[in-house]
């Protein structure tokens, strides 16, 4: 299934966040949004999962979710969202609960889940018990144990420190290289766009407009951090933003 945004605006109030965003996530592929801070990106990432509706234009779904798929547009957040009081296996399974599964084919698919997140060791662990890293895995176990058709991610790895970003960064890529997947991946850092995104949008600063979008073919597991050509890219999405966030910036300023 693909997402297809058709000429999206959205305001709030009398603010407009996003003006005529038309966007294409094809189906296996990794779509990253970057752009300044408040520029929409969240607020797109919310659009295109039918969280709100844009005050102008639509969010389409073309073609059928992948088989077996129980909720077709899934999020992963920032803050892991993970019950505290639920096993690793509870917090999986609790999105597998109200789709009339039989008990072993549930636990069959949260040991898939928890196999292809490295987590098969900790299915009985706590969240209190985990490294952030290990939260994240659990909440990307949690959002594959359905099957979806895209993934919505906000910032995954933000909240972590950098190593464990770089550590996840390779879960992912290794994840999408096994069994691909299809996400919108919502980041304000620009390494991680070039490494995970075949497609990276460039939004201005608020109203969000597309500056640009950059196709890379370089295939995921070929791309190593610290690749010159990576780099190259790197700084010319740098190179679109810099003016943008520094307005941006400036413009906090003075609210
Ligand atoms: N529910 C809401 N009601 C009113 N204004 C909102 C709401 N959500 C977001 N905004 C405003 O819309 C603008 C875009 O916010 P959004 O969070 O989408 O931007 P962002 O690019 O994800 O920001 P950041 O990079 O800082 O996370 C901001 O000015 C924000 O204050």
């Amino acid at each position: 299934m693909d997402l297809k945004a058709e000429h999206i605006h959205h305001h709030y109030g009398d603010t407009e966040v996003l003006r005529d965003i038309t966007l294409d996530i094809p189906s296996g592929r990794i779509v990253c949004i970057v752009g300044p801070s408040g520029c929409g990106k969240s607020t797109l990432l919310r659009l295109l999962g039918g969280l709100e509706k844009p005050s102008k234009g639509t969010v389409m779904q073309v073609g059928a979710p992948p088989e077996a798929c129980l909720n077709p547009l899934t999020y992963i957040f920032q803050d892991f969202a993970l019950l505290p009081w639920r096993s690793v296996r509870g917090n999986v399974s609790l999105v597998l609960e109200d789709h009339g599964l039989a008990a072993a084919e549930r636990s069959r698919i949260i040991d898939d889940v928890l196999a292809r997140t490295k987590l098969s060791e900790f299915g009985d662990a706590l969240p209190k018990q985990l490294s952030g890293g290990m939260k994240q895995r659990v909440a990307i176990a949690r959002a594959l144990a359905v099957n979806p058709a895209v993934m919505l991610m906000d910032e995954p790895l933000s909240a972590l420190d950098s190593q464990t970003r770089e550590l996840l960064m390779d879960d992912l890529i290794s994840l999408w290289t096994r069994q691909p997947f299809t996400a919108v991946y919502v980041t304000h850092n620009l390494a991680e766009a070039v490494r995970l995104g075949h497609k990276i949008v460039v939004l201005s600063r608020r109203p969000g407009q597309i500056r640009e979008v950059v196709e890379l073919d370089t295939p995921l597991a070929e791309r190593s951090y610290g690749d010159a050509a990576l780099e190259a890219q790197q700084q010319h999405l740098w190179g679109l933003m810099r003016d943008e966030a520094a307005a941006a910036d400036a413009e906090l300023l003075h609210v």
